[in-house]
């Protein structure tokens, strides 16, 4: 029997009067309520998940996985032995004897009943006959469905699933798009995009308001604006005993205002399995292409005549609800930018839909300069066929050809901007420091108890997240619930009213944004487990494990209690190295008396610090009844910049924000004049005053003031006054340019000695 999904904006049917009748778009609409059926033997299996079998609700629960999908080199064996499973070779290198993850419970003599594929990670059983793919193995070895990652939606109450207007509404967007020349206009001088490529795409107009999650500037949620809209479609089943055909419908619609490029609005907020331009394919359509926004989907389609789709949203993402729709094509071109982000993601992506169908295009091909995407490359006037022509498929991670190499490591040298990382719109002293956020790094992240580690680091994730970092929290301390309530006050800039709350979470679920459901002492290997499930299914990006102490207390016996943390950072480290993503460690101090801590400070041994690319101290300075807190980056990997940013708190964003130089003077002063006034004639001991020369040392970090601390320490005697004290502190910091610039001396030396001549030389953090 032969089915096919008709393509309902059909150029000939339309003819001239095509974008005023739509007709296959209209008839597309068959009713409202949404079933499932099976359609096994249809031809269209592949096509449609939706299957009224485990296999559905597997979907359903977020398991679906490719049959395309292989694991990593070496990531079957690695996981036999972390589990314990012991594999037994056979006399074919690649298949390895195992306990069946399924039946053994059951039958307690037969073990080794099945055997596994250790290249493509699928088993079966002797014994019970059933067998499965690699996924399915983790799961049922992991028990993976007991730690299911919550996502904002779920944090977020009374999600809206539905459209905000009427279908018939937004079946009609495509032809209010004619009430807007200047949208068809622009998208022809801009984009280089014809008529009939909008008409295909069923490309409309529609007024919304702006819910984008990223958009930092304050706007205006009551204001409609002219929109251009993206709607994502998907077959549809009427009924599952008729014989019908499939149809194609609209799921979801994506709004954006064409003149700022902001993303404004998605509708329904809630993701839906749709992909824009799916209609477009037809039932022997082998290949299609995987663009990173709808222009470039568009610029592709209209030069290659190939179906182009777009990731469904904005950011670095491929959602598991869409990867049955990619399901049955043999071949998928990845059509990212071509820039060292929009590769790392192309190449995470063909991992994820099996790399033997993908080819990954290149639109740089190499050159210095020129266009890094389908739209740019068509509004340069370049030949898009023979860029899609040049697509290689990715590389085996193991036998990397060296003009794979070459390619990557020319890609970083002409654009090391891109290599800093991701950038922070909270905290500019942050990227002057450490340069970016980078994929692959270890942070470790201390302070002393209270001081505020995890709300500067909830606010730090979430500036990343909406700058589109995908982020997963491990909260071991504090429960997940608490911790989205913070991050929601920080989101809104402050503390939400009840009346609030259903229009901020609109914005705020549609972050990639995820947490673990883990809470207190937890297995490593479980943990690990959980995180590589939320790198396959949502693209983490970032993982953040509050905190280290908690998540190993009460493992291991009080001698091992290191060696345990050892083990866990040095898995920790291996683990953002091999799967490209950022980890930040949150480490509780030591049991230090010195106001300031140092490397030396965190807990547990040096392997902590040493395995991290970047340390973060939060520093309080103590000066009478002031004090002044600090991000003190005492490790830096990428170019060895150390240097401290002082922050205030706000209580009702519940954000810190970095004090400028001025402020931070006027503060120091302001304390150094009220202590003269104050504490003339306060003595101080003799521990009070080693306290505070201590502190000025690991201030200075690299004691090139000892001999200034042993003047001090001659010339002052056991009692000093308040004042003293503190002028003799401050001297030391005087000495360096102002009051708390002896901080940053060393800073000072390395910014300029690492700094690439061609940047502009950075004399102070806050200058910029
Ligand atoms: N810079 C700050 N100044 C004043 N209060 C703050 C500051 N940062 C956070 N707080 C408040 O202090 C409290 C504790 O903060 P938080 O839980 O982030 O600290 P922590 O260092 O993670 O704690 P712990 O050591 O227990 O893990 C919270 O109520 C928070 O709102």
């Amino acid at each position: 029997m032969s089915h096919h999904l008709p393509i309902l904006a059909n150029r000939a049917l339309l003819g001239s009067t095509r974008l005023l009748s739509v007709l296959g778009y209209r008839n597309s609409i068959r009713g409202t309520s949404r079933r499932f059926y099976s359609i096994e033997n249809t031809g269209i299996t592949q096509l449609w998940p939706y299957q009224a079998s485990t296999k559905s609700m597997e979907f359903f629960s977020g398991g679906f996985t490719s049959k395309h999908y292989t694991p990593r080199p070496g990531e079957v064996l690695e996981f036999l032995h972390k589990h314990y499973q012991f594999p037994r070779k056979t006399g074919d290198t690649f298949l390895f004897r195992i306990r069946c993850p399924s039946c053994r419970p059951q039958k307690r003599g037969t073990l080794y009943t099945a055997v596994i594929n250790v290249q493509k990670g699928i088993f079966q059983c002797d014994s019970c006959s059933g067998k499965g793919s690699w996924i399915d193995y983790v799961k049922l070895v992991s028990k993976s469905d007991s730690f299911q990652v919550l996502s904002t939606m779920d944090l977020s109450a009374g999600n809206k699933t539905t459209f905000s207007v009427s279908r018939a509404k937004i079946e009609n967007y495509p032809r209010q798009l004619l009430e807007y020349p200047i949208i068809m206009n622009w998208c022809k001088t801009e984009k280089g995009l014809t008529f009939d490529t909008l008409q295909d795409y069923w490309i409309g107009s529609a007024k919304y308001n702006n819910t984008n999650p990223s958009n930092n500037a304050e706007f205006s949620t009551n204001k409609d604006q002219v929109c251009i809209t993206f709607p994502r479609t998907a077959p549809f089943f009427l009924d599952p005993q008729a014989t019908d055909e499939p149809t194609v419908r609209v799921v979801r619609v994506k709004a954006c205002e064409i003149e700022s490029g902001e993303l404004v609005a998605f509708d329904p907020p809630t993701s839906e399995a749709g992909l824009f331009g799916y209609h477009l394919v037809q039932s022997d359509t082998e290949a299609i292409i995987l663009a990173g926004n709808e222009f470039d989907a568009m610029a592709a389609y209209q030069e290659t005549k190939i179906p182009a789709t777009c990731l469904p949203n904005n950011t670095y993402q491929l959602p598991l609800e869409i990867l049955p729709l990619l399901e049955r094509f043999a071949k998928i071109y990845i059509w990212l930018d071509d820039d060292v982000a929009g590769q790392d993601a192309a190449e995470k992506f063909a991992q994820k839909l099996g790399i033997n169908r993908c080819s990954i295009v290149r639109t740089l091909g190499g050159d210095l300069d020129g266009p890094v995407n389908a739209s740019e490359a068509l509004a340069a006037g370049k030949d898009l066929k023979e860029i899609l022509r040049k697509a290689r498929p990715l590389e085996h991670e193991q036998i990397i050809g060296f003009d794979h190499l070459k390619d990557a490591v020319y890609r970083e040298l002409v654009n090391p901007n891109q290599v800093r990382g991701v950038q922070s719109t909270d905290l500019p002293g942050l990227n002057q420091i450490l340069k970016g956020h980078r994929s692959g790094e270890l942070t470790v992240f201390t302070g002393p108890t209270g001081i505020g580690k995890t709300t500067i680091l909830s606010q730090i994730s979430l500036d990343f997240c909406r700058s589109g970092v995908s982020t997963l929290w491990g909260s071991f301390e504090i429960p997940n619930v608490r911790l989205a309530k913070k991050m929601l006050q920080q989101f809104a800039g402050h503390e939400l009213t009840a009346e609030e709350f259903f229009q901020t979470t609109e914005r705020f679920q549609q972050l990639p944004m995820y947490f673990l459901k883990f809470f207190g002492s937890t297995d490593l290997t479980t943990v690990v487990d959980a995180m590589n499930h939320a790198i396959y299914a949502f693209d983490v990006q970032h993982v953040i494990i509050d905190n280290l102490q908690f998540m190993t207390a009460d493992q291991g016996r009080f001698h091992d209690r290191w060696e345990l943390q050892d083990r866990t950072v040095g898995t920790f480290r291996k683990f953002a190295t091999e799967r490209g993503v950022h980890i930040t460690l949150v480490v509780h101090p030591k049991k230090d008396d010195r106001e300031f801590l140092d490397l030396n400070s965190v807990f547990g041994s040096a392997k902590i610090t040493q395995e991290a690319d970047n340390v973060i101290i939060v520093q309080r300075l103590v000066v009478d009844d002031d004090e002044i807190r600090y991000l003190d980056i005492k490790k830096n990997r990428y170019d060895g910049t150390l240097a401290a940013i002082p922050f205030e708190f706000d209580n009702e964003s519940c954000k810190i924000r970095q004090l400028t130089r001025n402020e931070h003077d006027r503060r120091a002063k302001g304390s150094k004049n009220k202590a003269r006034q104050e504490t003339e004639k306060l003595p101080i001991t003799n521990r009070n005053a080693n306290e505070t020369i201590s502190m000025a040392r690991s201030m200075n970090g690299n004691m090139q003031t000892n001999e200034t601390m042993d003047e001090i320490d001659e010339n002052k005697g056991d009692n000093f006054t308040g004042s003293e004290m503190y002028a003799n502190v401050q001297q030391l910091m005087v000495d360096d340019g102002g009051a708390g610039a002896a901080m940053f001396s060393e800073t000072r030396a390395n910014i300029t000695s690492s700094i690439p001549p061609e940047t502009p030389q950075i004399t102070h953090y806050q200058e910029v």
